[in-house]
């Protein structure tokens, strides 16, 4: 669906400076999906996120969706493409003139529909996000929940293929967070959309994200699967990331010990879906007559789907041990080896 090729984006900043904001990325989002892009401040999400529908340009660099190269197409035929992309924003962007349904009616008067095709559209897409009841009040008259549940209308209005969302749900409380990404989901589903979100909140991408990026300081710097991801963090700052949503740090009892030279053998198993650690782990123990004590376990869903680690001290013959965990890794299991013992 999408993919970007070396992509770069550079600012001048108020001494002329060269700020690099993107630097040679490269990202394929694959149709049907919620692909999250997460990073600090300062990152270039917001960047990014703007390039995808060419709202900045590029320095350098390709975004092809489905195929065509939006920085090869002239003025008219960009706005066509746009048409088919929708945005939902942080600050929601509705027009405070006018009302809900005026807002939504918006974009459907600029692709040129007819009044009664516009009037029909808005009420469905008023009934898609709960807000018929609405349809009259301003912008100022409503939540943020429902301001953005505007700015979802509006969005799908002309029937976009993809939905671009610039942190939609940062300046929400919990319960709005969590019923705007709910809403998200389920007109993913029952429009077949692709959705990039940018978020610097890695509970939004363990909510409802298939993929996620990390970027750091314009670069890309992990890419995959969301339970992958949790699993497996390979860098610094996406394990900062996971530990904020998911107790992933050892505990001080554990850490000191490991300090004091007292911690044995330590590994790390985790998993996903219910039940596969346990009898693993005790075929494990029988298999290569090991000790297994779990020091420690933490489990939590990801999307409905169980996902948990478990902190073994291991006892045993050395070489028992290692065939035991190779043992581990060949069913699945995602083991790491935090203390040699
Ligand atoms: N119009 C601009 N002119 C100059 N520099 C810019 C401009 N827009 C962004 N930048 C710089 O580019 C870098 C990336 O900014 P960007 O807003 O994309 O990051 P972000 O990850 O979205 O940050 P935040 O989460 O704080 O919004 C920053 O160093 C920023 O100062």
């Amino acid at each position: 669906m999408i993919e970007i090729r070396n992509l770069d984006k550079e600012y001048k900043n108020d001494k002329g400076d060269i700020i690099r904001a993107i630097e040679n990325l490269n990202l394929k989002v694959n149709s049907g999906e919620i692909f999250g892009i997460i990073g600090p401040s300062g990152a270039g999400k917001s960047t990014l996120i703007r390039l995808l529908n060419l709202l900045e340009k590029p320095t350098a660099g390709s975004i092809e969706i489905d195929g065509v190269d939006l920085t090869e197409l002239d003025n008219k035929r960009l706005r066509e493409t746009r048409q088919k992309i929708g945005m939902i924003f942080q600050n929601f962007n509705l027009l405070s003139t006018k009302t809900v349904k005026e807002n939504i009616i918006f974009p459907l008067k600029i692709a040129g529909k007819n009044k009664s095709f516009r009037r029909k559209r808005a009420e469905e897409l008023m009934e898609l996000v709960d807000l018929s009841d609405r349809a009259d009040h301003y912008p100022a008259q409503l939540s943020g929940g429902q301001k953005q549940r505007v700015g979802i209308a509006r969005a799908l209005a002309n029937e976009p293929k993809l939905l671009l969302s610039d942190e939609a749900t940062s300046s929400l409380d919990p319960d709005s967070t969590e019923s705007i990404l709910n809403l998200l989901r389920d007109i993913q589903k029952e429009m077949d959309l692709t959705v990039v979100l940018i978020t610097h909140e890695m509970g939004v991408i363990k909510e409802i994200c298939d993929q996620v990026a990390v970027i750091e300081q314009g670069n890309l710097i992990e890419q995959g699967n969301v339970l992958d991801i949790f699993a497996r963090p390979k860098t610094e700052l996406t394990r900062r990331f996971v530990s904020s949503v998911f107790d992933y740090n050892l505990p001080p009892r554990i850490i000191e010990d490991i300090e004091n030279g007292d911690a044995g053998r330590l590994v790390r198993v985790s998993f996903i879906e219910e039940g596969t650690d346990k009898p693993i782990i005790s075929k494990m123990i029988r298999k290569f007559d090991i000790d297994a004590n779990i020091l420690y376990g933490s489990i939590d869903e990801i999307r409905s789907i169980p996902f948990g680690t478990l902190v073994l001290k291991l006892d045993g013959k050395e070489s028992r041990i290692e065939q035991g965990i190779e043992f581990l890794q060949k069913k699945d299991l995602i083991v790491e080896v935090i203390n040699d013992g």
